[in-house]
């Protein structure tokens, strides 16, 4: 008896109840991304047509977006193996990556988190000074709400030679920072931003974020695998905290490790892409003792598609992902629990780079008996229901389904 999570970072089935509040009522990203795919506007040389999932179908993600709006996306009909799909929306305020992950481990954020305003600068100046100061910095570039990849085509140049790393912030509660991973240094960026960390603790910031790049100018500046985030911890006890305090085999897969401040994160398998972590999620598998937790990340849906606004991109990474489900679901066990969720929105149609508030889905499969799902308030439903099926301490919040 194993448990297995999988998030498919920013995949949001439809505007969340409360999505009017941030500005996001109608966002969609599987429905609109569907929507595009059926109307012929995400053909790319990786794919064409009509969206096409049919593991994630027959798990439920067609009957969870009709749960969450009222309708199933073209192409997404089809037969439901076990009527074990439902949705959730959120009850932390933030629509963040940690919010969403942390409250899907059973820890709601009912505090709101520190945001850097949408001016320029957008960081207090005796931040800034201080980390210079101690960081021994020329000055900084940026201070501002950006994207993370024309940033550094506007700096990046201009950073190579002054050594001033690009600072820049988002709707989320981050202060990232990005360097050249050659001519800044990759250590260096990691100990500036282990100082950053420790400065905007107390301005309540979620995350600093190490933005790393290679390249040599504006047309060829690429993100590398070396992105690092510093988290605050969750301030309750997560699932992997009662895991480990029950000396349970943990395993996480990706960026899990950070987004949880490293605290009962067991061993941490890495990759460069959804393609290297589906490998490592099946490795994995391969030595989850039983009795153990494995809590999977994949991040390309967000980074590579949803904040780039690439809907083509997007359709092909569900379609890539769809593809390898089949490899995870025939090395499951019958009394496995495999349970595929999100974190929160991030619809490629969508104004903006941001994050949108939306309800997810949550896909779970076990031969175990199981209630219905439906939609629920809250996504620490997901971690009450892991814990008692791994026979867990309950957490302290959420209804096991
Ligand atoms: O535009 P990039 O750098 O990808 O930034 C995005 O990634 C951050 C962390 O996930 C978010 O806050 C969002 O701003
Ligand atoms: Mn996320
Ligand atoms: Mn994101």
């Amino acid at each position: 008896m194993r448990a297995l999570i999988l998030v498919m970072d920013s995949v949001g089935i439809g505007a969340a109840p409360d999505a009017v509040n941030y500005g996001d009522e109608g966002a969609n990203t599987v429905g609109h991304v569907a929507d595009a795919c059926m109307a012929g506007h995400a053909d790319s040389p990786q794919r064409e047509g009509r969206l096409r999932v049919p593991n994630l179908v027959a798990l439920g993600l067609g009957e969870a977006c009709h749960l969450a709006t009222g309708r199933v996306p073209p192409g997404l009909d089809g037969r439901v193996q076990l009527a074990r799909y439902g949705c959730a929306s959120e009850i932390s305020w933030g629509k963040d990556t940690p919010s969403g992950h942390w409250e899907i481990a059973g820890v709601p954020v009912a505090f709101d988190w520190g945001y850097f305003p949408k001016i320029q600068p957008c960081f207090p100046r005796d931040l800034v000074e201080k980390l210079c100061e101690l960081a021994g910095l020329p000055g900084i570039l940026g201070n501002c709400h950006a994207s993370g990849t024309d940033i550094i085509s506007e700096f990046g140049e201009r950073h190579m030679r002054s050594g001033e790393p690009i600072c820049y912030t988002s709707a989320d509660s981050v202060f990232q920072i990005a360097a050249h991973e050659e001519t800044f240094g990759l250590e260096r960026l990691y100990e500036v931003c282990t100082i950053a960390r420790r400065l905007v603790d107390p301005l309540n910031i979620g995350r600093v974020i190490a933005r790393p790049f290679v390249g040599s100018n504006a047309h060829d500046f690429k993100r590398t695998s070396h992105r690092r985030d510093f988290s605050v911890p969750p301030p309750e006890r997560t699932i992997l905290d009662l895991a480990q305090l029950s000396g349970r085999d943990i395993v996480t897969i990706g960026k899990i490790d950070d987004i949880f401040a490293h605290r009962g994160t067991g061993r941490n398998l890495r990759g460069d892409g959804n393609a290297a972590l589906f490998d490592a999620t099946l490795d994995g598998l391969a030595s989850l003792a039983e009795g153990g937790l494995l809590f999977a990340n994949f991040i390309d849906f967000d980074t590579l598609y949803g904040h780039r606004r690439d809907v083509a991109g997007y359709a092909a990474a569900l379609e890539a992902f769809d593809v390898r489900l089949p490899e995870l679901l025939n090395r499951l066990r019958s009394d496995d629990l495999l349970i595929i969720t999100a974190d929160h929105g991030c619809d490629p149609t969508w104004s903006g780079t941001d994050h949108t508030r939306e309800q997810v889905p949550i896909l779970a499969q076990t031969a175990q008996s199981m209630s219905p799902i439906g939609r629920r308030a809250g996504f620490a439903d997901i971690g009450a229901t892991v814990a008692r099926h791994l026979d867990l301490p309950a957490p302290l919040h959420g209804a096991h389904f």
